[in-house]
């Protein structure tokens, strides 16, 4: 589909790279030419991205460095630490956070859990590139993942949908403040993607033969079924190439259809009171 040599030059950040989609792009962005480097908080789940088939194959331009990116100085540091080996020319902002709870009953530290990450974290990630790209006169892109949530809302995620539509607000903001500057802001809203986590966290099964995950929601998407990582991973390479250029300001869906027709949580609508008790007891 793209030739190999696609994003040769480029030296890309994809945080939150040890999950799934992260993963996923990282191995997409080496196959088409470019260095990867990976953050996330745990060291093994970076470890086990870095020998995954996908990305050991290109072990040469592939590297990790654990980062809790709620931590501004943490972030600063993890920059400082990039750019001695050169700048980045892309970063990628994949980490979050997420889970499904009655909005009312969520702590305060429940509703940080997902804003740090989800949102301050993309924040700081984008500054501390988008400074170093600006003082150095360098281009550079930040692409975002998002949710089609971001467009639509969705109950019982309340902070999350409010962080992926701040990280929209900010790619729209920073295409017109930092374009002139040659940086160029792009976002990807995913619909349903059956990655373990977001499965786990999104679609926890709450006994009485219910087994969670993620099937269920193929018939409220339009083309029928749930996006696959390759086609993820696909555009997202393309909005960082070159023939995307032109494009900045602007977030992309890839969800069949979906959010034109639900927000995906109609069956959460549906839910007895005991039945959420029950999921919360077993966080
Ligand atoms: C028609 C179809 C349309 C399409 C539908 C699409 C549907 C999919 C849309 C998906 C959008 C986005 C998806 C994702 O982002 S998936 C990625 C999810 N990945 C992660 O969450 C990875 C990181 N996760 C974590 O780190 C943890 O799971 C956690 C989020 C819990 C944070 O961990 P942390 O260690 O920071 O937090 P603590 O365990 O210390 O807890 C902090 C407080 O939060 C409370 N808590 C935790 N879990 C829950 C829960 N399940 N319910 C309520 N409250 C929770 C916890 O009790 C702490 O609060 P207190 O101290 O007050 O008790
Ligand atoms: N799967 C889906 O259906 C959808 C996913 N998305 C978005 O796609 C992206 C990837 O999701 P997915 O692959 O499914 O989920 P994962 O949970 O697999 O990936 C999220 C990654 O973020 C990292 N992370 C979380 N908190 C922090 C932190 N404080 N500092 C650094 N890294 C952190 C986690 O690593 P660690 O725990 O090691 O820190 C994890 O690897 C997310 O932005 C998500 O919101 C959007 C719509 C749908």
């Amino acid at each position: 589909m793209f030739r190999d040599d696609l994003l040769r030059d480029e030296r890309i950040l994809v945080t939150g790279g040890g999950g799934d989609l992260g993963r996923a792009m990282a191995a997409r962005f080496l196959d088409l030419g470019a260095s990867v480097v990976l953050c996330g908080r745990s060291p093994e789940r970076l470890d086990a991205a870095l020998a995954a088939p996908a990305i050991a194959r290109h072990a040469e331009r592939a590297t990790a460095l654990p980062c809790d990116l709620r931590d501004p100085a943490a972030v600063a540091a993890m920059m400082e630490r990039i750019w001695q080996d050169g700048p980045l020319t892309v970063l990628v902002n994949n980490a979050a956070a997420n889970f499904i709870a009655q909005t009312e009953r969520l702590s305060a530290r429940a509703a940080d859990a997902i804003l740090g990450p989800s949102l301050h974290g993309a924040l700081y990630a984008t500054l501390e590139a988008g400074r170093r790209w600006i003082d150095a006169g360098d281009r550079g892109t930040v692409l975002s993942i998002l949710s089609t949530s971001a467009r639509t809302g969705r109950a019982f995620t309340a902070p999350s949908e409010m962080a992926k539509a701040g990280l929209e607000a900010m790619t729209k903001s920073l295409a017109v403040e930092w374009g002139p500057k040659g940086i160029r802001m792009v976002a990807i809203a995913p619909g349903a993607f059956e990655t373990e986590t977001a499965a786990r966290q999104l679609r926890p099964g709450a006994g009485d033969g219910d087994e969670g995950g993620f099937a269920g929601l193929a018939e409220w998407i339009p083309d029928g079924r749930l996006g696959r990582t390759d086609e993820l991973a696909d555009l997202a390479a393309f909005l960082l190439s070159g023939p995307a250029a032109h494009i900045t300001g602007e977030t992309i869906a890839i969800d069949g259809g979906a959010h034109l027709r639900s927000s995906g949580a109609e069956d959460l609508l549906r839910w007895p009171q005991e039945k959420w008790d029950a999921v919360r007891q077993r966080r």
